[in-house]
């Protein structure tokens, strides 16, 4: 069941010869949700599937409670953001914001003072009358987003919508987005590889992995606790799965057999646990007398992490540690190297599976 107040409330069944999606995606008014997943996931296909440019194989579509499923996209109040934001090269910036109202048939004199105003509420006033090529990348995708606004849409579809832009002035158009985001009081459901886009600019985040959705929840939260090895390596933990049996959880070792994870904590049945890279320290002995858990392990890798060092390793338990220059230097590791990685307890975060 939908929950009556969601403004965007669907079941996306689309079937090809060698995929299948098949996921519910509920958005409460004024909320962002952030589709994040790998490539290949569908997460295109279900932003696709919203704007009615892909036909369903089954489920349906309801926004602000109207059943859409059958509706052509012109018809939908649906606004998109493309990846590149697909402006028309040859018309002016104002153009492209009236051309939505235009063809809903709008009258044009109305049409271009709609544009006007959403042009100015993006700060770009005076670039009515610029041709696309001649904006930067942020400016351009003010012009997209005001074009999706432009008819008003109930629902708000963005697709990877700072991927065009370069590192340096990625952030600052990510803060004013959010802000733009915030101030819309439909659905939005932006598509992100970018786990900071989805911190950043979501209240909520569904992961999809092979056409199917595989955890939901606050961004904070799955970056937290992930529930799979694509959410873990995409936040930067170490995640295991296993049996909690009071404060020891028995993971399953490379070899197949049982490594006690030392948990703070009673827990029973299955369980994740998961610890940051950081909370990872590296000895050349065993070192003795710790109530820390200790497991022997190999370098596989090791590579280069803002100021860190990123260490890769291979055992029972693949695991990935962050140390200091200086503390790989000391240690003196290369790869093919035994070491005895420890972790806190009190580091290990652990929750049912
Ligand atoms: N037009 C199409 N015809 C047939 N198969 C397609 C089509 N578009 C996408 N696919 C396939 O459907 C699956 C989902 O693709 P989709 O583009 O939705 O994934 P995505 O999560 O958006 O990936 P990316 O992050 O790479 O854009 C993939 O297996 C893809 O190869």
């Amino acid at each position: 069941m939908s929950p009556p107040d969601a403004a965007l409330s669907a079941r996306l069944v689309v079937r090809r010869p060698a995929f299948t999606l098949d996921v519910r995606v509920e958005v409460a008014p004024g909320e962002v949700l952030a589709l994040l997943g790998p490539n290949g996931a569908g997460k295109s296909t279900v932003l696709r599937a919203l704007a009615g440019l892909l036909p369903l194989s089954g489920g349906r579509v309801l926004v602000d409670g109207r059943d859409l499923t059958g509706e052509p996209a012109e018809r939908r109040p649906v606004g998109v953001v493309f990846q590149d934001y697909l402006l028309f090269p040859h018309m002016s910036a104002l153009e492209n914001v009236a051309f939505g109202p235009r063809c809903r048939g709008v009258r044009k004199a109305e049409a271009r003072r709609i544009a006007a105003g959403l042009l100015e509420g993006m700060g770009l006033a005076g670039y009515a009358a610029a041709r696309p090529r001649s904006l930067s990348g942020g400016q351009a995708q003010r012009v997209a987003l005001a074009r999706a606004l432009a008819v008003e849409p109930r629902l708000l579809l963005l697709d990877e919508p700072l991927a065009a832009l370069d590192a340096h002035t990625r952030a600052s158009v990510r803060s004013g987005l959010r802000r733009r985001l915030a101030a819309f009081d439909g659905a939005t459901v932006l598509v992100t590889h970018d786990p900071l886009d989805a911190m950043v600019l979501a209240d909520r985040v569904l992961v999809v992995e092979d056409g199917a959705a595989v955890q939901e929840g606050a961004p904070a939260d799955v970056a937290r606790r992930p529930r799979t090895e694509y959410v873990a390596r995409l936040v930067g933990l170490n995640l295991y799965r296993g049996r909690a049996e009071g404060t020891r959880v028995l993971a399953a070792g490379a070899s197949g057999a049982a490594v006690p994870i030392t948990v703070p904590g009673v827990h029973s049945g299955e369980v994740f646990a998961a610890f940051p890279p950081r909370a990872v320290a590296l000895y050349r002995e065993r070192p003795a007398g710790t109530p820390r858990n200790t497991w022997p392990a190999a370098i596989d890798g090791v590579e280069r992490f803002g100021d860190q060092v990123r260490v890769h390793l291979t055992g029972e338990l693949a695991l990935s540690a962050d140390i200091t220059p200086a503390g790989l230097a000391d240690l003196a590791l290369s790869p093919g190297d035994e070491v005895w990685a420890s972790v806190k307890a009190t580091e290990v975060e652990c929750y049912p599976a």
